[in-house]
């Protein structure tokens, strides 16, 4: 059986689950590979799916819903029909959304999505000062990860006939959870930039950018394109680009989220099926 993990990953995290699940599935006999789609290149083409049976899409969640350049990529997919499951990296507060809105994509796509799964992974603001699942993905969340390729697998090779059941419905609308994301960009982040550092211009900024907002010439992101995913923050070698502080918004996004740092840790990666 030939299966593709499509993920996007800006800073790692969805990556390193992309890579024990892709590890695990072959070791249970499949024809197993993985596909970064994070690179704005990568999205420009259509992805010809026919040569595989059934696909894996790994996203982080931001704003409470896969990133937009993802959501609108995956419109551009046709499923013809084809199992699939996805998963999500996140940095502890609300997921739910996530999983549903990905899930709805996904079915008017045409795709039968069998499965679904969370993993706790490090927050991408952290680059800024937060302190969010600041050593996940740890070996129990891998562990999950493991559990996750296998039971996909056999909902893929028909061993197991079930489809994803046991999601929860979200009482958010898309136009709510579109307010959201504007919301968050607008009091938590500003762009990244290079101002005063040291750059030999190697252009891995530009390469690495997910929404083609950044230019390497300049260090400048493009305001309306930007999403704060620190792509390039998290891959500049010479450590140049810097998003602002961000510590002082960490304790008010508890307050807004109403949980504790400890309620947070408590959080298990989890599947869906
Ligand atoms: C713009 C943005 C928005 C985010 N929103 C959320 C969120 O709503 N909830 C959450 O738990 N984590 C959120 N995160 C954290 C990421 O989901 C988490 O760090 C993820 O594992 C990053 O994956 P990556 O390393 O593969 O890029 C957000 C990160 C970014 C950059």
């Amino acid at each position: 059986m030939k299966i593709l993990t499509l993920y996007y990953s800006a800073t790692g995290n969805t990556e390193k689950i992309a890579d024990v699940i892709t590890k695990k599935l072959r070791e249970l006999g499949a024809d197993a590979e993985r596909k970064d789609i994070t690179p704005y290149n990568t999205r420009q083409n259509e992805i010809d799916l026919s040569p595989y049976d059934a696909v894996i899409f790994g996203f982080p969640v931001y704003s409470w819903r896969a990133p937009r350049e993802a959501r609108e990529w995956l419109y551009t997919l046709d499923g013809r029909n084809m199992k699939c499951s996805m998963f999500f990296t996140y940095g502890g507060f609300i997921i739910h959304p996530a999983h549903y809105s990905t899930q709805q994509i996904l079915e008017k796509q045409g795709f039968t999505v069998v499965s679904s799964a969370e993993f706790l992974a490090r927050h991408t603001f952290n680059l800024g000062g937060w302190k969010a699942m600041e050593d996940r993905p740890n070996g129990s969340d891998c562990e999950v990860a493991e559990e996750y390729a296998e039971r996909t697998y056999r909902r893929f090779t028909g061993e197991d006939n079930g489809i994803l059941q046991d999601l929860e419905k979200t009482e958010y609308t898309e136009e709510f959870l579109d307010e959201i994301e504007k919301f968050r960009f607008k009091i938590l982040t500003q762009l990244p930039t290079r101002e005063g550092a040291e750059c030999s211009l190697c252009g891995i900024c530009e390469e690495s950018c997910p929404s083609g907002a950044m230019d390497a010439e300049t260090g400048e992101a493009d305001p309306e394109k930007c999403t704060a995913c620190l792509a390039c923050v998290s891959k500049c070698p010479e450590d140049a680009l810097k998003i602002n502080d961000m510590k002082g918004s960490w304790e008010y996004k508890l307050n807004i989220e109403n949980i504790s740092v400890d309620e947070m840790n408590k959080k298990k990666s989890r599947i869906y099926l």
